[in-house]
């Protein structure tokens, strides 16, 4: 019996009274590449967040790595890259801070880093190809920028399972090819992968299993799709505000 690292099982989902999910079933298995397709609106965003439980479900249920989503506590098995870092807010952190804070979750007393946090912190930065802005604050980058930091940060944790909301979204051609390497050698390091996307150009080829949404209810599930690619652009509040918070 294998058991899947993610199972989201007939979630229904709605902000205030408007219902966005309607029993939506996905599930990832161990060292599987799945990606979320769909058009804008169709609730991409709202199920990864459900199974993350920064969304709360109103029918349905969400077990990871075996454990009902309730009872689960093993958070550092889960790099979380959110769409997008939002206003920012004047958050002075640098992007050397704000990498290290994905080691937060491997912490060792005494923090701060040992040897160990600071060799997987400046790999993950250099992996990304921003080592030469490891002091600047993150304000003063692009938003394709700050979106690298964000993989980077989840990266040096580690993680088992990889979760990316639009990972490539402002990542120009260079850098999304980057992002390939990195994640086909997190595939190749046992890591399961659970990403949203609008188009998968590049990392199509490392896609397992595409799930599509439409109208809040899956309407594919299996190979990528020939045309599975969708276009569009996002707004929503970012629910991640505490990223930011470094120790
Ligand atoms: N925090 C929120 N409060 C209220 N409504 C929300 C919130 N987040 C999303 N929604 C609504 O839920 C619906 C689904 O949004 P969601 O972000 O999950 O879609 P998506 O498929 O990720 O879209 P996109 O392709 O544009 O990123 C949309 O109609 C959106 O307006």
């Amino acid at each position: 019996m294998s058991m899947n690292i993610v199972e989201v099982d007939k979630a229904v989902v709605g902000y205030a009274d408007r219902r966005v999910l309607h029993g939506v079933d996905v599930t990832v298995q161990p060292g599987q590449a799945v990606a979320l397709l769909g058009a804008n609106g169709s609730g991409k965003s709202t199920l990864v967040r459900t199974a993350l439980g920064l969304v709360p479900l109103s029918a349905g249920k969400v077990t990871l790595f075996g454990t009902p989503l309730k009872a689960f506590k093993q958070w550092r098995r889960i790099g979380y890259v959110p769409q997008r870092l939002g206003a920012g807010g004047g958050v002075p952190a640098t992007v050397g801070e704000v990498v290290a804070a994905g080691r937060l979750a491997r912490r060792r007393i005494p923090w701060p880093a040992n040897a160990t946090d600071r060799r997987v912190v400046a790999e993950a930065i250099e992996a990304v190809g921003l080592s030469d802005r490891v002091k600047d604050s993150v304000s003063t980058l692009s938003g394709g920028q700050q979106q690298r930091v964000l993989i980077a940060r989840a990266l040096a944790t580690e993680p088992e399972l990889l979760v990316m909301d639009e990972p490539t979204s402002g990542v120009d051609a260079a850098n999304t090819e980057l992002l390939a390497e990195l994640l086909g050698q997190r595939l190749d390091a046992g890591a399961a992968i659970l990403l949203v996307a609008h188009e998968l150009g590049p990392l199509a080829p490392l896609i397992d299993r595409a799930v599509v949404l439409g109208g809040g209810r899956v309407v594919h599930d299996g190979p990528v799709p020939a045309n599975g690619d969708t276009a569009g652009e996002h707004c929503e509040t970012p629910v991640h505000q505490n990223l930011w918070s470094v120790a």
